[in-house]
């Protein structure tokens, strides 16, 4: 291990295939805060230790006695009752040593708990912002192969550091013993030492490598095998090239696993010929020693006994400066982590939002606002990015996104906002739910400033539902769950009929119990997304934030995703991706976005009337997706009614009944099926519904 001090810290290499790592200052005083808290462990550790070794210096002593009071001198009595007590040393050295690994693991294990932890926790108020630019794979290994060595060096360490005890007592047993043979037992010592400092080195280096690479196949594992990576590989891959590549990292582990065997190996034997020689050079010039009557045979008994229980904690000294620097690497790599600030936090002084009294809905507004996406040195590390920002990247001063939008979304009214292709519209609709905050001006509720809110109240006003809605791998119950996990088997099925996906459902064998799949891959894309509003529906915020799906689903499924939504933004504020004509149709505000800024706003007659970016729009997006009429209705797919004629665009007020009948839930009712104004996703509205 090469240590060198430098102005900002410690550099460690770990030999030639790992990276230098850099030790901030500061560092050994954050890892004894976290051995602080087992301090009554380490105390009962170098208790234990302490009887360990005196059982240790104890035993080659009653060898002695057995030797020069009772065979020498013919005793019987005294030979067995002595080798009873070497019996029972035995068994208390034993006890001990279990108990010297049960607190040293303890420890070890207790500490990289409370890191773990730690870590999660941190890592979980993060903003989006870290897990856009973030490998998942990087995070993993830094949360799971770190903390493994930070436990394994510390565990190790506070082992060697206790076993100095033993070193110290048996030394001076020797001494005592024989000063001359305890000399020439130590000859030896230093021609072994430097070989077993480079074992160590070595051993320590491939372990973590071989972590290092374990971690590198399983993210790539984890990144071609995922249901959406193994389509993606599927239809562009090429798996042969693929397959060496995994090959080549493959080999690499079967390398480093030989050579750390061959290592592990080479340390044993290297301990056992030294123990072996020793014993040899001391049996030799011992014996002449006590032939010479300079020392007696009792005495060479326990000096070669002793001499047994001398080399193992020795070792652990000679790899004692490694595992420290181990620990203090690896616990860094961590605390690097913690020490990524969370851009987006809740106040000390946050408030609840009120909840909205029933049958009214919240308002939000846009007060001025601009948005630049935070620079990557404020949200990430650049060892934990695939391609980390060049260092040009990650100095410079990022472009604004969004620049003083200022609008409302009246109480209980819908608003859709639409723009050409990375005009800022998904990032307006982050701002509500504080993915991101505002660089400047204001998001408000009900004239609150979000970053004044409790994230609980925030996160229970506002429910998003995204174009391609994630499912865990896990039962639809489980997913429908994560929104309200109090909700009971009556409202959890209340809301996936509402959301139009109960048929489906309960047509399957297991139905809730039906296992999604990975991502929710063994759904459809409009399943998907009814699954999503049942979500929603259960979560019953006041607020939806909605990002209309872009996919093309078959009409019956289109039918039936747009009629669940209808249910899902009634009664409630509503901030629209539209990329719908029935959507902008229904909206009571539609607002063109373009490079950032608020362009065009109106009605869909008002705006068309006033030919701009909107008709264009209109003419190049919108009417293209005019939905046919539905076919019948089919096995999976819910029964979706005959399609009328368009139906004339019906505006209710006050929770009027035209058309809007979908809100109650029933299936089947409604506006006439999807299509122009028919398919729309208003449903009677309480409050605030303008237009004409
Ligand atoms: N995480 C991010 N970091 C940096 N820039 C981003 C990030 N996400 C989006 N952008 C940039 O912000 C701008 C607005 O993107 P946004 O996704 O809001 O557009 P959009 O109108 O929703 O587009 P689309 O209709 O194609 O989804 C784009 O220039 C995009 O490249």
């Amino acid at each position: 291990m090469l240590v060198t001090q430098t102005p900002g810290g410690v550099m460690m290499k770990g030999g030639d295939d790992s990276e230098p790592s850099k030790i901030r200052p500061g560092t050994s005083r954050r890892v004894l805060a976290f051995v602080q808290p087992h301090r009554g462990t380490v105390l009962a550790l170098i208790l234990v230790t302490l009887v360990d070794s005196l059982v240790i210096v104890a035993t080659p002593l009653v060898l002695k006695e057995i030797v020069d009071s009772g065979i020498l001198k013919d005793d019987a009595g005294v030979v067995v009752g002595l080798a009873l007590l070497v019996a029972g040393l035995a068994l208390v050295g034993s006890v001990t040593q279990l108990a010297q690994s049960a607190l040293s693991g303890r420890i070890g294990q207790g500490v990289s708990y409370d890191l773990r932890v730690q870590a999660f926790r941190h890592v979980q108020r993060l903003p989006l912002a870290f897990f856009t630019r973030t490998q998942t794979g990087a995070l993993s290994s830094r949360l799971n192969t770190d903390v493994v060595m930070a436990q394994q060096a510390l565990t190790t360490l506070l082992l060697s550091a206790t076993g100095t005890l033993t070193v110290v007592l048996v030394l001076a047993e020797m001494f005592y013993l024989s000063w001359l043979v305890s000399l020439i037992a130590l000859v030896l010592l230093p021609v072994f030492f430097l070989p077993w400092m480079y074992i160590g080195r070595r051993l320590q280096a491939h372990s973590r490598k071989q972590m290092e690479l374990h971690a590198n196949l399983s993210g790539t594992i984890h990144e071609r095998f995922n249901v959406q990576g193994a389509m993606l590989a599927k239809l562009f891959g090429r798996p042969v090239e693929e397959l060496a590549k995994y090959q080549g990292e493959a080999e690499k582990v079967r390398e480093v696993g030989v050579r750390l065997t061959i290592f592990s190996r080479l340390a044993f034997i290297l301990m056992a010929l030294l123990t072996a020689l020793t014993t040899a050079l001391v049996y030799g010039v011992g014996g002449g020693l006590v032939l010479d009557e300079v020392i007696g045979l009792g005495t060479l008994v326990a000096l070669a006994t002793l001499l047994g229980r001398l080399f193992g904690p020795i070792t652990q000294l000679s790899s004692m400066q490694a595992n420290a620097l181990t620990v203090m690497v690896s616990f860094d790599r961590i605390f690097e982590l913690l020490d990524i600030k969370p851009l987006i936090e809740e106040r000390p002084d946050a408030v609840a939002l009120p909840a909205p009294s029933s049958g009214s809905a919240p308002e939000i507004r846009f007060e001025q606002v601009s948005f630049a996406y935070p620079r990557p040195e404020e949200v990430s590390l650049a060892s934990l990015e695939t391609h980390p920002a060049s260092g040009d990247e990650r100095g410079r001063a990022v472009p604004e996104v969004l620049h003083g939008l200022d609008f409302t979304v009246a109480p209980g009214t819908l608003t859709a906002l639409v723009g050409p292709s990375g005009a800022g519209k998904t990032t307006l609709t982050h701002l509500v739910s504080r993915l991101y905050d505002v660089t400047s001006g204001a998001v408000r509720i009900d004239g609150k400033d979000v970053r004044d809110l409790t994230f609980d109240s925030l996160r229970s006003t506002v429910g998003v539902v995204a174009q391609d809605a994630y499912l865990f791998h896990d039962t639809i119950r489980a997913n429908l769950a994560y929104a309200r996990p109090e909700a009971t088997e009556e409202e959890l099925i209340e809301a996936c009929v509402r959301a139009r996906i109960w048929d489906l459902i309960g047509s399957l064998p297991d139905g809730l119990d039906t296992v999604v799949g990975d991502r929710g891959f063994r759904l459809s894309g409009g399943e998907k997304q009814r699954l999503a509003v049942a979500r929603l529906l259960l979560k019953a915020p006041a607020i939806v934030v909605l990002d209309e799906a872009t996919a093309h689903l078959d009409s019956a499924s289109e039918a039936a995703v747009q009629r669940a939504l209808k249910t899902a933004l009634s009664n409630r504020t509503s901030l629209v991706i539209a990329h719908r004509l029935s959507t902008v149709r229904e909206a009571d505000q539609i607002l063109v976005i373009d490079d950032g800024k608020v362009r065009e706003r109106g009605t869909h007659e008002e705006l068309l009337a006033a030919g701009g970016l909107y008709t264009h729009l209109y003419n190049t997006q919108f009417r293209k997706s005019e939905t046919q009429p539905p076919p019948p209705g089919n096995g999976h797919r819910e029964h979706v009614p005959p399609q009328g004629p368009p139906a004339p665009k019906i505006r209710t007020r006050g929770g009027g009944m035209p058309g809007g009948g979908m809100a109650g839930g029933m299936p089947g009712g409604g506006m006439g099926g999807p299509g122009m104004g028919g398919g729309g996703l208003r449903g009677p509205r309480v409050r605030g519904d303008g237009s004409s």
